[in-house]
């Protein structure tokens, strides 16, 4: 089964996509986390798209689809989450034609709708085990008394670069600018279900169960 994970940033793709790939054994591809990788490791490529990134622009369509296209090559037994891609009209089309190519198909496009107020209060309150990526949020999911992660027991709390006010707003106009076109997009292929990403994480993941059981 391959999933989409649409919606804006801080809407809880990435938790939601983490806890499918422990529970239903499916691989999650995150071109946010494709692109902080080659960010971090230097490469040409993530040189070139890191003020990009900082400042919450998207990168160029290009960039993104040939790396979800080499993802794409390996072994897709579980099936796949997208979490972050597609992100623009393009990308979509792009997606389609990928998964065609490889014999098989989407099977839903899970909207996680959260209101905007509350996205920005998440994002900023925002931080993440730099030893695992297991994410904190001081109003949800505070790091534990202990200083420690309560998934690997690090100590090396992070912030992203991108998660300050500025570039959130940037991000948010970006989405509503760019991807939120692709709920009716998906809407009209028959794709889309939309659930309340507002609720307790195991909440949001039973909805996403309800849609993926269905
Ligand atoms: N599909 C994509 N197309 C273009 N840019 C992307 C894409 N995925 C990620 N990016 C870049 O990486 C940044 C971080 O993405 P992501 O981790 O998905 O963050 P968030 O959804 O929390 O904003 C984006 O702001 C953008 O610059």
């Amino acid at each position: 089964m391959n999933i989409i994970l649409l919606g804006p940033p801080g809407a809880g793709k990435g938790t939601q996509a983490r806890k499918l790939v422990a529970e239903r054994g499916m691989v999650q591809l995150s071109t946010g986390d494709m692109l902080r990788e080659a960010k971090s490791s230097g490469t040409a490529m993530g040189n070139k798209v890191a003020a990009i990134m900082d400042a919450g622009q998207l990168v160029t369509d290009e960039i993104v689809i040939g790396l979800i296209e080499e993802k794409l090559e390996g072994d897709h037994a579980g099936g796949f989450i997208f979490d972050g891609f597609p992100r623009t009209l393009p990308q979509a089309d792009a997606l389609g034609d990928l998964l065609a190519k490889h014999g098989t198909t989407l099977d839903a496009v899970v909207e996680m709708q959260v209101d905007d107020d509350a996205l920005v209060a998440r994002i900023t309150a925002r931080s993440t085990c730099g030893d695992c990526g297991e994410v904190y949020n001081d109003l949800t999911k505070p790091i534990p008394d202990d200083g420690k992660c309560s998934n690997c027991g690090g100590t090396d709390f992070q912030r992203r670069a991108d998660d300050n006010e500025e570039s959130l707003r940037t991000r948010l106009m970006e989405y509503y600018k760019k991807t939120s076109p692709l709920i009716g997009y998906y809407y009209a292929k028959g794709d889309l279900h939309t659930v309340d990403g507002l609720g307790e994480i195991d909440a949001v993941a039973k909805a996403i169960a309800g849609v993926l059981d269905r």
